[in-house]
């Protein structure tokens, strides 16, 4: 599970996160609105630990460790993986090599877990190196794939991929946070969702993956503040008829 407490993060000497407040529980799968610069993104790589992100209030409790002040490794190493909006190009290092890390010391059969994804031919290309806005979504899947995390952050999975690739990045999202299983006459829906242990957080404008990766909540981050947490495809609606501002407006009871 992931908890954040009244989270404060400072970014370049001014304040991105203000008191934010999540709850994610082992085997749910948030989503995350918001329009372009409100801190989505900046919320993701302070999960993950990036340092020039400085918490300056709050806490982030994961498994019922306190990371809020742990390194990027030390919450790999527990769990945690993300699949960034624009991953730098790592020249000299082929993406084979790149998956084979990601795997750390597990068994992978990297040809076939890059079939997965369709990237069986960029394996021996350095990572990012050229690629296009779609390849770098699938070798980032890819990576994921290898490192088989407990908690996934997602940030715009599906911008940059054609209306083709859409569905083979959704149904890889929806396999890494394991909800892809259909249920059966022998196991309900409820039982497959206590069963799920998978967590994950995805940004995105469009919600178009939520055709394949059924969300358990939705977010809006305004300006920095978090709020609305309520069905997924409720606030899609809301954010489509009234705009972001109207939106946040009904739960921060703002005039
Ligand atoms: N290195 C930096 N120095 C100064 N300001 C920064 C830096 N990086 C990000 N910011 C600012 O922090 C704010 C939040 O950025 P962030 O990338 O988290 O937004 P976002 O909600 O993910 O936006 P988008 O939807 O456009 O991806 C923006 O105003 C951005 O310009």
């Amino acid at each position: 599970m992931l908890i954040i407490e009244d989270l404060q993060v400072e970014l370049a000497g001014k304040i991105i996160l203000k008191h934010i407040d999540l709850e994610i529980k082992a085997g749910e799968t948030h989503t995350l609105f918001g329009p372009n610069g409100s801190g989505k993104t900046s919320l993701l790589m302070t999960i993950m630990g990036y340092p020039q992100y400085k918490v300056v209030g709050g806490k982030i409790v994961f498994k019922g460790v306190d990371i809020t002040h742990s390194p990027i490794n030390e919450r790999a190493r527990l769990g945690i993986g993300m699949s960034y909006q624009r991953p730098p190009t790592i020249h000299g290092l082929k993406t084979r090599q790149m998956v084979e890390i990601c795997a750390s010391n597990r068994e992978i059969d990297v040809e076939n877990l890059a079939r997965r994804v369709n990237f069986q031919n960029f394996l021996e290309r350095d990572v990012n190196a050229g690629f296009s806005g779609g390849e770098i979504k699938r070798s980032e899947l890819l990576q994921l794939m290898a490192q088989n995390p407990d908690f996934m952050l997602f940030d715009e999975p599906e911008s940059g991929v054609d209306m083709e690739n859409i569905a083979l990045v959704g149904n890889t999202i929806a396999r890494l946070l394991q909800k892809d299983c259909e249920s059966t006459p022998e196991k309900s829906r409820m039982q497959m969702k206590r069963e799920r242990t998978k967590m994950g957080l995805i940004i995105t404008h469009t919600g178009y993956i939520l055709d394949y990766v059924p969300a358990d909540k939705g977010q809006v981050l305004y300006n920095g503040v978090l709020s609305c947490s309520t069905n997924p495809r409720e606030i899609l609606k809301c954010i489509e008829e009234v705009g972001y501002e109207e939106c946040v407006r009904c739960t921060t009871g703002r005039p």
